[in-house]
């Protein structure tokens, strides 16, 4: 066991939270995961369960020729089935062919599912319960035993859940996991539960084994809760998943349980310098599931530290614990400042040091742009996503940009062909622009109109602004802003543009959903080229 105040992590993210729907992970992609994990410094990492599939099966043998650096691979499995020999069993023998040092076996805490689910009796799950873990020990695998349903089952019949864990204790497992296996358990029954297995077995907190783990689901919205709550009371191991992944509404979120624990309880749960990699983690392995970050998460969210108010970033610059509840930096995450109508000065003077621009309140040009963020947003445009627009706005209130073009006009047509009876779209559109005092006509094609106007301007101007070549539309976004307005309504345009190096998003808005993508295009344009530019250096606050 580890000292007084060492919680003992358990992830399961490969096992419950690849449960959830909608994660499907390849051999490579749970490979990648676990190694990060690893690096973060869990040391329980549950792989899978072996005898299930085959990907798990190879999984493992992966994991046999380079293992890990310092977790402890987990394979997990649940009892023998009834009325057979634990030794004859192929998913136990599946699970020791995984060669891992710990294995984790869950067996039924609640008698409905012994009876309703196993369709077996009291006494042979007991039975079932000792067999396997009596067997895996004998082969020398050190057993966690996951007590499935063992809040529901404790509810249900105290003596007999009671009883099943006794068992475990006896046969030989180190931990007993209480699980919240249908989330619907509250943090003050998992207080008062969890008090009285410590005094009906007998544990010792942080001296031998076997200790008390919990293992939690989010179906009541209190998994990190209940988890907190068990440790409260003396469990020592805590299983979840990163980013709370799992089946249903998913598991207890270590990204979440983890900061709590270890900046707010006084646990120890990583060391300060693997904290810092949990923002990381969490995006990395929101990538490898092929999910988006939720970025209003706890701790590790991309709005987790973003302040909007204006009366909360002029308090953060002067002292961040104003409105932070933790140093961003301990869990690798960042401040950042927001700008929208409900900015006041001190966002523009913050965000406006991030572009290198040095202004200070007294500056005239600082409350323009203020008042012109706020006209603007009234008019339906949002700067909280388009940063490149808002810096070209602020460029242009300090006189520090230059105009690249000017625009003549541009017409778009769009048609809808077929061909061999199947419909398909093409756009044509024409543009007019003057350069430097000499005209340029341009047509193009694309296979809709906003592609079509961005590839006849590009061409208009590439001869001008070579770097234009390299320029490409990544994204584009349309919000209806009035819907109730039907077809007239007002529309927002976000458009995201790419050099190849680096992006930027920029915004337009108008009832003609042409125009709103032209203006956040040209402003895509002109912010590619404003990089290039000289003028993109830090310049001096305009009163200095
Ligand atoms: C709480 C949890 O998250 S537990 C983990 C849940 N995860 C999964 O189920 C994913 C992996 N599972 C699988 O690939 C398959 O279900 C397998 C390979 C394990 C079993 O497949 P099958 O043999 O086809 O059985 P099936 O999935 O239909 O039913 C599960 C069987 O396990 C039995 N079972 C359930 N829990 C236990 C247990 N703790 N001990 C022994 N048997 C159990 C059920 O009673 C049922 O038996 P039955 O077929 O006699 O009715
Ligand atoms: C073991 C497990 O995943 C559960 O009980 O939820």
């Amino acid at each position: 066991m580890g000292t007084a105040n060492q919680i003992w992590l358990y992830d399961t993210t490969l096992r419950d939270g690849a449960q959830r729907e909608g994660i499907a992970l390849s051999l490579e992609d749970k490979l990648k995961i676990v190694r990060q994990l690893d690096k973060m410094g869990i040391p329980f990492i549950e792989g899978g369960w072996p005898g299930a599939n085959p990907k798990d099966v190879q999984f493992f043998w992966k994991l046999q020729e380079e293992p890990l650096t310092q977790a402890e691979i987990v394979a997990f499995c649940s009892t023998r089935r009834p009325n057979k020999i634990a030794a004859e069993d192929p998913l136990l023998k599946a699970i020791l062919a995984a060669g891992t040092r710990w294995v984790t076996i869950f067996g039924k805490s609640w008698d409905l599912h012994v009876t309703e689910g196993l369709k077996t009796s009291l006494e042979e799950n007991l039975k079932m319960i000792a067999d396997t873990i009596e067997y895996l020990r004998s082969q020398g695998r050190r057993v966690i035993y996951d007590a499935e349903h063992w809040f529901d089952g404790y509810i249900n019949n105290r003596d007999y859940a009671l009883e099943t864990l006794k068992t475990a204790k006896v046969a030989g497992a180190e931990w007993l996991v209480l699980c919240d296996t249908n989330g619907g358990t509250l943090p003050h029954d998992v207080t008062r539960i969890v008090q009285d297995v410590i005094t009906y077995l007998d544990i010792q907190p942080d001296k031998d084994s076997p200790q008390l783990g919990i293992h939690t689901h989010n179906d009541s919205g209190t998994a990190v809760a209940n988890g907190l709550a068990g440790v409260v009371e003396g469990v020592r191991m805590v299983q979840g998943t990163i980013n709370g992944y799992g089946e249903r509404c998913g598991n207890a979120n270590l990204c979440t349980l983890i900061p709590n624990l270890q900046l707010k309880m006084g646990y120890h749960c990583l060391e300060e310098t693997q904290l810092t990699q949990l923002t990381k983690t969490s995006r990395l392995i929101s990538e490898m599931v092929n999910l988006a970050p939720d970025d209003h998460a706890p701790f590790v969210g991309r709005s987790a530290f973003a302040h909007k108010g204006g009366i909360h970033v002029s308090a953060v610059q002067k002292n961040p614990l104003t409105y932070e509840h933790i140093k961003p930096e301990n869990i690798g995450n960042e401040r950042r400042i927001v700008i929208s109508e409900m900015a006041g000065l001190s966002n523009v003077l913050s965000k406006a040091k991030t572009f290198g621009i040095e202004l200070n309140k007294e500056d005239a040009a600082c409350r323009q742009i203020l008042a012109r963020i706020k006209e603007l947003e009234h008019e339906g445009y949002q700067f909280e996503a388009a940063e490149a627009s808002f810096e070209l706005l602020m460029r242009q209130a300090l006189g520090q940009t230059k105009s690249f073009f000017e625009l003549q006009g541009f017409q778009v047509h769009c048609d809808r062909l077929y061909e061999e009876g199947m419909p398909y779209s093409n756009a044509l559109a024409t543009i007019k622009v003057t350069v430097n005092g000499e005209d340029r006509l341009e047509v193009a094609e694309g296979n809709g109109p906003v592609s079509a106007l961005d590839s006849a301007l590009r061409k208009a101007l590439v001869n001008f602004y070579p770097e234009i070549a390299q320029f490409h539309l990544t994204d584009y976004k349309v919000r209806i802003l009035d819907g109730g307005a039907g077809t007239s309504a007002n529309t927002r345009v976000l458009i995201e543009s790419s050099n190849g190096h680096e992006r930027w998003t920029t915004v337009g808005v108008s009832p003609n959903i042409l125009e709103a993508s032209y203006q956040a295009v040209v402003e895509g344009i002109e912010y590619g080229l404003l990089l290039k530019s000289s003028l993109k250096q830090p310049i001096q606050s305009i009163s200095s």
